[in-house]
């Protein structure tokens, strides 16, 4: 029996202060804020065009902390599309998205059917642990998109969820509500060809 829910469910995952909930509030809400607050979950939702109407786009970013294993599980379950965030300063950052792909690949079977985005985020910053080649190296390995962005500059934030959007090609989605893609081939098109994106 097909899924009648008319949500679009975005699952942001990542480690602790990696920038999850500045990327998304930068989106959602087009702020910014320096101070550090850990989020155990908050969700987002934003109306976007799917094939000819309109639909909800809910995103859920997730806590960076170990300790909720089981929410981390049906977080993955109930996703659509997923964002694995790491911070260009941090090489921990990205080996700890490393169990977290490999659960989503538990559970959803199937990885390459399903938009990911790898994502480096920081990339405002000079103090770099991850070149963007080793991150486009893993995204080459997990089969997914990947890009840089800065929550605080707000570089590519807009760009992310788009293109996360553009990866799934059973639905028409757009986050402009008349519902025109732009005309311009997206990056995750023109990394098809590169880097296997799906
Ligand atoms: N320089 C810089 N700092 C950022 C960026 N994004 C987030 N930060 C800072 O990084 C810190 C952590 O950001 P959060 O968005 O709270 O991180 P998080 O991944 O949601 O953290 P948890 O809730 O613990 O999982 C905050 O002090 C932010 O201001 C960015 O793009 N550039």
């Amino acid at each position: 029996m097909p899924e009648q829910s008319n949500d679009y469910r975005v699952v942001v995952f990542g480690a602790g202060g990696v920038g999850k909930s500045s990327l998304v509030l930068r989106f959602v809400k087009g702020t910014f804020r320096d101070t550090y607050i850990p989020t155990v979950e908050d969700t987002y939702r934003q109306v976007i065009s799917c094939d000819k109407s309109v639909c909800t786009l809910q995103i859920t970013d997730t806590t960076g902390s170990h300790q909720f294993p089981a929410m981390q599980r049906l977080s993955i379950s109930k996703g659509h599309a997923f964002i694995l965030v790491y911070s260009i300063t941090s090489k921990q950052s990205l080996e700890e998205l490393k169990p977290i792909y490999q659960q989503v690949l538990a559970i959803k079977g199937n990885v390459e059917a399903i938009p990911i985005m790898l994502v480096g985020n920081k990339s405002d910053e000079t103090q770099r642990e991850v070149e963007t080649k080793d991150g486009e190296a893993q995204a080459n390995q997990w089969k997914c998109a990947f890009m840089e962005t800065s929550a605080k500059t707000n570089h590519n934030v807009t760009e992310l969820f788009q293109e996360l959007l553009n990866l799934d090609k059973k639905r028409n989605m757009s986050l402009n509500i008349d519902g025109k893609r732009s005309g311009k081939q997206s990056r995750a098109e023109r990394l098809k060809g590169k880097c296997s994106v799906m």
